[in-house]
Parts: C-alpha cells; sequence; structure tokens
C-alpha cells in the first residue's frame, strides 16, 4: 500500500487536483476541485485508495458497503473484493420497470451498512444515500471517505447520525502537496481563505435537502 504521501502525490499526477476558478455544485466557484473519478484509469492507485478505505472501516462494524454513485461505486466494489463483504448499489433513479428496486443486490432489514463517498463538501450526497438507505431499513452509523474538504459537512452528517472517518483532509492534503512541490505557499493561502468562508452547517442543509430529510 502506498504511504499517505506516496498517494497524494500518485493523484495529483493522475490529474486528480484540479486549481483555478472552478465552478462547483450549487453554482459556488472553488479555487480547487478533487475529481476522483480518474481513479478508474490508474489501477493501482485506485488499488491503494481502496486499501486505505479499508483500513478506515477495520474498526467499524458492518455487514455490507454502499458507495454513493458514481464515483464511489469502483472503490466500494474493490473493497468488497477485498475484504470479501457484499455490497449493495443505490441507483440514482428507482427502476421503473421489472424489479422497480431503487437498491441492487442482496440485502436484508437491519443489517448494517457502511457507506463509501470519495468527497464530502456540504455532505448533502452522501447523506442522499443515507436516507435512501435508512428507508430501506438498513442502519447507516459511519461512512469511510477519501477526502474531508473541511466545510463542515463532515459535521453536518455527525449531526444527522452518520460519523465520517476520511483519508485525508483538505488541510492535511494541502501540506502534504505544498511540502512535496506540487502546490505554492500562495495556492494553500487562497484555499485556506475560501475553505474558512465557504462553510456549509446543519440549517443550510436542511434548507437545501427538505425533500431528503423528510424521507
Ligand atoms: O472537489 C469536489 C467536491 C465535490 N465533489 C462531488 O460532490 C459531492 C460532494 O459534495 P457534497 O456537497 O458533500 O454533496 C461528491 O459526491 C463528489 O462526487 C467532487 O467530486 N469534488
Amino acid at each position: 500500500m502506498l504511504s499517505l504521501e506516496e498517494l497524494a502525490v500518485r493523484l495529483f499526477d493522475a490529474g486528480a487536483v484540479r486549481l483555478g476558478d472552478i465552478e462547483a455544485k450549487i453554482g459556488r466557484r472553488t479555487p480547487i476541485y478533487f475529481d476522483l473519478r480518474v481513479v478508474v484509469s490508474h489501477p493501482q492507485i485506485m488499488l491503494s485508495v481502496a486499501q486505505h478505505l479499508e483500513k478506515l472501516a477495520k474498526d467499524i462494524n458492518h455487514e455490507l458497503l454502499c458507495g454513493v454513485p458514481y464515483a464511489a461505486l469502483p472503490l466500494a466494489a474493490v473493497m468488497s473484493v477485498n475484504t470479501n463483504t457484499p455490497m449493495i448499489m443505490k441507483r440514482k433513479e428507482t427502476k421503473m420497470y421489472a424489479t422497480k428496486r431503487i437498491l441492487e443486490g442482496i440485502f436484508e432489514k437491519n443489517q448494517k451498512c457502511l457507506v463509501v463517498e470519495d468527497v464530502v463538501t456540504s455532505g448533502g450526497s452522501l447523506m442522499e444515500t443515507v436516507s435512501t438507505l435508512r428507508s430501506e431499513g438498513l442502519q447507516v452509523t459511519h461512512a469511510v471517505v477519501v477526502l474531508d474538504r473541511d466545510q463542515g459537512g463532515a459535521s453536518v452528517l455527525k449531526q444527522n447520525g452518520i460519523q465520517v472517518k476520511s483519508i485525508f483532509t483538505l488541510t492535511g492534503l494541502l501540506r502534504i502537496l505544498n511540502e512535496a512541490g506540487k502546490i505554492s505557499d500562495e495556492t494553500v493561502d487562497i484555499i485556506l481563505d475560501h475553505i474558512k468562508e465557504c462553510q456549509f452547517s446543519n440549517l443550510d442543509f436542511m434548507k437545501d435537502n427538505l425533500e431528503i430529510m423528510s424521507v
């Protein structure tokens, strides 16, 4: 398994870290965007990311894995194979014919399901998956995540009964990339200022996700 420092640099070199003035979800702009979808083109990086997630998952009692669609699906699949843990998949929309399912795979009510996610910003995407899993009778208390952007999402999720464990926090990742000479001091300062200014709270989350909260 690659060390955290090696993994951070390999992700950067693979193009998973985009710098600039980038349009993010919900029309906001960000000086840094992580595109972890590129890992499917780098099997060694994907394996290492999955192994780090498995390390985080070791102490969490779970019987099933579920990746947040779509970026975390391949990561959850690799973890499932490596640890021999069954996986289920959440569809973006309920299938309208044949099985009419929102969750694919075999599960029973009250099973403990661990959620896998690539990036947490506000926590909205992860919570959407958690709400579906809970509404199907599964127990969900934890999530393992590649990157927590330090923008309040983990705390919002905690308030909604989900403990988040992440491989990287944005602050920690910036420090590694700065020490490796990949990101300048000036860029680090711009990103840290942005993160400080752009924080999400449980209140924003509830306003933006009234539908999810009512599931
Ligand atoms: O740098 C980023 C930031 C976000 N994403 C994608 O968005 C969601 C996380 O955002 P929430 O506000 O927590 O819903 C996640 O599913 C990512 O796929 C990203 O790819 N890169």
